[in-house]
């Protein structure tokens, strides 16, 4: 890196010129978008400084990159832009305070989504699409028309309420759950995965054979209709012709604007398409004239962008940790980075599976992504990074908690899973599970005390035991990390209170593979002790309604495994409280069997099951020979068909508040 700022701004116009051709031509990036910019900004910043010294020719001074050979080229009729870009609310102050002081006043602002994708410019003369062309230098882009053809959201023709001639632009796109797909198919190909959905976007525009184009499934969201009166106006006119609307969009102040950034920033994560930023327009044509463009822009509009989600970093090794259910799942070791504002040192591989097609290896750079999850994750190896002699990481041969076995449940099993059932990791996890709100609620039993706890139990439920000696445990729970006298005192008392929670609670809290909290409420309901289902054979506990023959096997199963276990809970002072089923009897529905589909007029599905069980019906999520009634709204399918097969008699949400006792 050189310190005399000409030969310096050379250097960097080099690599911004290397990167871009990675990035627009390529589809291959090898930085994340944020580490691009900064030297972009670097760029600016030195020709700023030294405008004297800078070259005319710069690629700041450009957009993109230039069309390929491949494709027709075509000229665009207004220049395609690219558009000023800030990752700071001071600079889009200071924006605002530009086009004020063009204008004279404060306008009409609209902000919407910057969708992360590749420009496109649709052409439609007498309503029907005859030209798309990709954005390119600006100046002139690729005819992709073939191709554009492909995307559902682009309509090919236009309603007779449309002008003859009509130029629409916005943002082609994946979802990231087709760039997922997409990568799958290349890790099977053996080619280089995409960064990310823009990357993928963009190489499917660049397809030659459109019939590759149209199995992608390319997405389309307009932001410009050239010539309409204002920006917000002509988007409703689009979305009346047959386009689709940004998800997100407003007009209004300049602070109405703020907000809009504001609350965009984690709603925007949820949203099955990638988005960096909000494009912030001034809204009325004749305003948007009078500020005009620079070479490279318009002074009209500015690009708002939250910090990047990726960034690139070297792979240092790959751990397992051992999660619920005892599952290995593989955590990459990073040199930490900073991403959206933290630092990451870890990232998850998902699973052994994974780890394969994704062909890391200790010592290669990845893209890290800080999405809409907690944890962030390993996407791509970066292109060019692999070291030729480290061998591919692999699955240990041993937990690495307990050294126990590893293996697999079955063949068709992703994970990998440690065997030994007494592994403190299970215990840790299946605790957690115990105290969770949908089990016994066990205020106070968070991640960090169950990590300190589990390795003192050999099963989740020995956590009752704290209470036989409650001086002694309460002294050492007071001693814990993050733990005081007042949290210790707290948890006995949250212990002690669970020992007569109700028997479902009871039975889904124990962990029995595949009893979720329904199953365990229709078992409570048949068995009315713990000790009735530790006795109850196959045949009886397939009587009860959802239990089939795996579940079954699933919970004989687990009581052979804790045959003594009714009695050592009883021991520690665990007293289920078993329904009150018997005073059901004067109830108008005691004895139905009742099933709800469909949409009712007011009722939520969970308020108008928890209506029937106060009215004394016992509630089923499938209808068999064994429903009596079903409760049926809008768009019932194939559980009114059902029912109606089976002549069930079928009921609505009018009926069901009839009988509610007022
Ligand atoms: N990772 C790399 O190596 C690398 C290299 C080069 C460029 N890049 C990235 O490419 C981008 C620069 O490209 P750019 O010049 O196209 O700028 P840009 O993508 O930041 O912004 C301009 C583009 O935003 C799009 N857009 C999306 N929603 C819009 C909306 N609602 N209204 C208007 N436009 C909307 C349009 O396609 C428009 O052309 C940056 O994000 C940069 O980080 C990355
Ligand atoms: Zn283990």
């Amino acid at each position: 890196m050189s310190a005399d700022p000409k030969i310096r701004m050379q250097e960097l116009a080099a690599q911004v010129l290397e990167h871009r051709r990675r990035y627009f031509v390529l589809d291959q990036p090898v930085l994340s978008d944020a580490e691009y910019d900064a030297l972009e900004r670097e760029l600016r910043d030195l020709e700023a400084a030294h405008p004297e010294a800078a070259d005319p020719n710069s690629p700041t001074q450009r957009v993109g990159a230039p069309p390929l050979d491949q494709f027709r080229k075509a000229r665009h009729a207004t220049p395609m832009l690219s558009l000023d870009n800030t990752y700071s609310e001071d600079d889009l102050r200071d924006w605002e305070g530009r086009v004020i002081k063009g204008l004279g006043f404060s306008p009409v602002f609209s902000a919407e989504l910057k969708v992360d994708g590749l420009s496109l410019s649709l052409l439609y003369q007498d309503r029907t699409l005859v030209r798309a062309v990709t954005r390119g230098n600006g100046e002139e882009g690729e005819d992709v028309t073939e191709n554009a053809r492909t995307i559902a959201d682009i309509p090919l023709t236009l309603p007779a309420a449309a002008p003859g001639t009509l130029e629409v632009r916005g943002e082609v796109f994946l979802s990231r759950r087709r760039w997922e797909e997409l990568n799958r198919e290349r890790d099977a190909r053996g080619e280089a995965r995409f960064a990310n959905p823009r990357n993928a976007a963009s190489g499917t525009m660049k397809q030659l054979d459109s019939r590759i184009t149209a199995e992608r499934r390319l997405s389309f969201l307009p932001w410009q209709m050239i010539g309409s009166a204002a920006h917000s106006s002509g988007m409703d006119q689009l979305a009346a012709w047959g386009f689709t609307r940004m998800p997100a969009h407003g007009e209004g102040t300049f602070a109405d604007v703020l907000a809009f950034i504001e609350a965009q920033r984690e709603a925007r994560l949820k949203l099955p398409f990638d988005t960096d930023g909000v494009v912030v327009k001034v809204d009325g044509l004749d305003f948007q004239e009078r500020l005009g463009f620079t070479d490279r822009v318009p002074r009209w509009a500015i690009a708002f962008k939250y910090p990047g989600l990726q960034a690139t970093t070297t792979l240092l090794g790959v751990t397992w940790q051992v999660s619920r259910a005892g599952k290995l799942t593989p955590v990459a070791e990073l040199e930490a980075v900073e991403v959206a504002g933290s630092t990451v040192r870890r990232a998850t591989l998902h699973n052994a599976d994974e780890l394969l097609r994704l062909g890391v290896r200790v010592g290669c750079k990845v893209f890290v992504e800080k999405g809409g999850e907690v944890i962030p994750k390993v996407v791509a190896v970066v292109p060019g990074t692999l070291p030729g002699d480290a061998p591919p990481p692999a699955v240990p041969q041993a937990c690495p908690v307990c050294g126990g076995a590893v293996g697999k449940d079955s063949d068709e099993e992703v994970a990998w899973r440690c065997q030994n059932p007494e592994c403190p990791a299970k215990i840790s996890a299946r605790l957690q599970h115990l105290g969770s709100r949908v089990a016994l609620d066990i205020e106070g039993l968070g991640e960090a005390l169950v990590e300190q706890l589990a390795p003192r139990f050999a099963q989740p439920w020995d956590v009752f035991s704290l209470l036989e000696d409650p001086r002694n445990s309460l002294a050492r729970l007071a001693g814990l990390e993050r733990m005081g006298e007042k949290s210790a005192q707290n948890l006995m008392t949250a212990l002690e209170a669970a020992r007569r929670k109700p028997l479902a609670r009871w039975i889904h809290a124990l962990g029995i593979p595949m009893v979720g909290a329904r199953t365990a409420e229709l078992l409570a309901e048949a068995f009315p002790t713990l000790e009735d289902l530790w006795a109850a054979p196959e045949p009886k506990l397939q009587a009860v309604e959802e239990v089939g023959p795996k579940v079954a096997a699933a919970i004989r199963a687990f009581a052979a495994l804790h045959p003594g276990l009714p009695g050592q809970l009883a021991a520690m002072g665990v007293a289920p409280e078993a329904p009150a089923p018997r005073d059901r009897a004067g109830l108008p529905l005691a004895g139905q069997v009742a099933v709800v589909t469909g949409t009712l007029p007011t009722l939520g599905r969970e308020e108008a099951e928890a209506l029937l069980k106060a009215l004394g019906a016992k509630v089923t999520g499938s209808v068999s020979a064994k429903t009596t009634v079903l409760v049926a709204g809008e768009k019932a399918g194939s559980k009114l068909a059902k029912a109606e097969a089976l002549g069930i008699p079928v009921r609505d949400e009018a009926w069901l508040r009839a009988l509610k006792p007022e």
